[in-house]
């Protein structure tokens, strides 16, 4: 059953478990606690229903989800001094299905390294990829793409899941400029070599990108976890416009362990009264990379003097919430094409918008079915790099990327009014740098102060010298030649053989901004580490009853975009619980 609003919620209602936020993660939590019929799961979600809003249905609407809309929590970051000091948006899904319902939907796994190292750091052999393949294939609905083209020379259907919940697929519709970019993998097959899958746990590559789309609309863990034929469970609830302020623990037991099993909640408007709800068994935190910890904070958990300098009483001392975390830096690099053949056309011509949103309403075919990009490229750094004198590698080892380059044909967002473009985004997808999650008010509705660290690093700013440069070499093979024009806007400043590194640092600490990857404030540690948020069972340290379940927990992020990741860690979570109550 889905309540609009709390008054919906009969008092008289008891539930084992509570799923605090209706995201990526919780919603894959609560599917499979209710798998078991004597198990009764609320799951509280901040923000609305995304139930008949197209900009989540139609893939490539998604940008009017973003800024100040009901579908974001539309953050702002702190001021940001890698990036000259600006303070930049950062979107997170404030509807069921979080950031799933609002994010690019590509669907990228990382190395099968990335893995490894969060097993070895939590010396948990339970998180190594050889041991997640099983839930990432709960996870994966491998599903034929809307116009069913021959696509034997994209995949490999051996590293894909076929009877998962959450659907996966290639473009539905071919681009002008698909051809011209697998042509660059045989021209410069050095630089550019091509990869069939980029998900078989060696990226490195240039492969066919692959989204979270079924048959032309966005899957997302409400279309997909939340589907029909599992919300109508009679053990399954789900609250929205609803915000957890705190959760609290019961009286101290004989071994004073924290105990938690109540959750606090209002209306997520504010200005309401707050509500309660006990549990009889555990309270799962999946109000992702800013909630779980922002929740952990207003609850007491953290460092005990800054809870103090909030006022907030301090009940359990774990310096490290909110701490770790880790973002990737990106930009889009632009260029003018010679043809009309772009999303541009559709993106500044409302007529022709409705056109094709005609054809897509009749077969979800056409252009508005896809995720914005076609292709991505994953490289490393060259090993003898000059960087790495100064700093180690932070990648989690020799197969795992560095950096990424996705095409897209057409302008990132709203196209000028004029011209047709070709752009190439970019990101470092192995970090070094790291920022935090804190706050500044005890008031739970209050934005906690996101701050990504984007570009602290000196190594971070020296891959991103390197991506743009690739991305140079890129657009300059033959592949291109009569169809990309000139580099657009400030791209035109570093486009030369002779731009230097101070020109380029000008441009990328000028014009970069986040992928809204954010990961890490509630980091998983081994059991007995001196650091770390939660323990590897993705119980929070310290305490009973209580245990985050999103992307906060990931200790180092994966090496490409969050949310496949994500969903593993909820299926392996689903599983770590239910093993404890079974
Ligand atoms: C704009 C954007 C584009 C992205 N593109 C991609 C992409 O293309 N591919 C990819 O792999 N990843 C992408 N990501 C990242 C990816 O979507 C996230 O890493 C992932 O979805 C995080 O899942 P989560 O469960 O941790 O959090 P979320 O999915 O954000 O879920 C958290 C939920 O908790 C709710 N919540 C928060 N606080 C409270 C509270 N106090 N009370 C009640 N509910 C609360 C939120 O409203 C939300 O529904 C993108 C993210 C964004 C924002």
């Amino acid at each position: 059953r889905v309540y609009e609003q709390i008054s919906g919620l009969s008092p008289s209602l008891q539930f084992d478990f509570v799923v605090v936020g209706g995201g990526t993660a919780g919603n894959v939590v609560a599917n499979r606690l209710t798998e078991n019929p004597k198990f009764s799961v609320l799951v509280i979600e901040a923000g609305v229903s995304n139930e008949d809003v197209l900009d989540s249905i139609v893939p490539s609407f998604l940008f009017g989800l973003y800024g100040a809309t009901p579908f974001d929590w539309n953050f702002t970051t702190v001021s940001q001094p890698g990036l000259n000091g600006r303070a930049l948006p950062y979107a997170r899904g404030h509807l069921l299905g979080g950031s799933s319902s609002l994010n690019a939907m590509f669907y990228t796994r990382g190395s099968s390294e990335d893995y490894d190292r969060w097993s070895k750091v939590t010396q948990d052999p339970g998180w190594s990829w050889q041991s997640l393949q099983s839930y990432i294939r709960k996870n994966e609905l491998w599903t034929e793409p809307v116009d069913n083209h021959d696509t034997r020379n994209q995949f490999d259907p051996r590293v894909h899941g076929f009877n998962g919940i959450n659907s996966v697929s290639l473009a539905g519709f071919p681009r002008s400029t698909d051809q011209r970019v697998i042509q660059v993998t045989k021209e410069l097959p050095e630089e550019f070599p091509f990869d069939l899958d980029m998900n078989d746990g060696r990226p490195i590559g240039l492969g066919w990108l692959q989204a979270t789309i079924k048959k032309g609309k966005r899957s997302s863990s409400a279309t997909s976890y939340l589907g029909p034929q599992f919300i109508n469970r009679p053990n399954l609830h789900v609250l929205l416009n609803t915000r957890v302020t705190r959760v609290l623990p019961r009286q101290q037991n004989d071994h004073n362990a924290l105990i938690f099993d109540t959750v606090e909640f209002a209306p997520d408007q504010g200005g309401g009264p707050t509500s309660r709800v006990t549990v009889s068994k555990e309270i799962i935190l999946s109000a992702g990379v800013m909630g779980s910890p922002h929740i952990l904070l207003h609850s007491g958990i953290g460092s005990a003097a800054d809870l103090s300098a909030a006022s907030v009483q301090p009940l359990l001392h774990l310096p490290d919430v909110g701490k770790n975390l880790s973002d990737q830096p990106a930009l889009f690099n632009t260029w003018s094409v010679n043809s009309t053949d772009t999303p541009d056309e559709i993106n500044r011509n409302a007529t022709l918008q409705q056109e094709v949103l005609r054809e897509w309403n009749r077969t979800q075919e056409g252009p508005l079915g896809d995720s914005p990009a076609t292709h991505i490229i994953w490289s490393r750094l060259d090993s003898n790099a000059s960087i790495f004198t100064e700093f180690e590698d932070p990648s989690a080892g020799p197969h795992t990327p560095h950096i990424e380059l996705f095409t897209s044909p057409g302008f990132p967002g709203a196209p000028p009014p004029v011209g047709n473009f070709f752009s190439v985004g970019m990101a470092v997808v192995s970090p070094q740098s790291r920022g935090a999650l804190s706050w500044n008010s005890s008031n739970p509705f209050d934005p906690p102060l996101i701050d990504p660290g984007l570009l602290n690093s000196k190594f971070d700013l020296f891959a991103m010298r390197a991506a743009v440069r690739k991305a140079r070499r890129f657009v300059a093979a033959p592949a291109w030649s009569g169809y990309i024009l000139q580099p657009f806007g400030a791209l035109a400043n570093v486009s030369s053989e002779a731009t230097t590194d101070d020109e380029l640092d000008t441009y990328i600490r000028g014009t970069a901004a986040t992928s809204c990857h954010a990961v890490g404030t509630a980091a998983m540690s081994a059991r007995n580490a001196r650091f770390g948020v939660v323990d590897p069972d993705l119980r929070v340290k310290g305490v009973r009853g209580l245990r985050v379940a999103d992307a906060s927990v990931m200790p180092f992020i994966t090496s490409g975009h969050t949310q496949a990741p994500t969903y593993f860690i909820a299926e392996r979570a689903a599983d770590l619980i239910k093993s404890a109550w079974e």
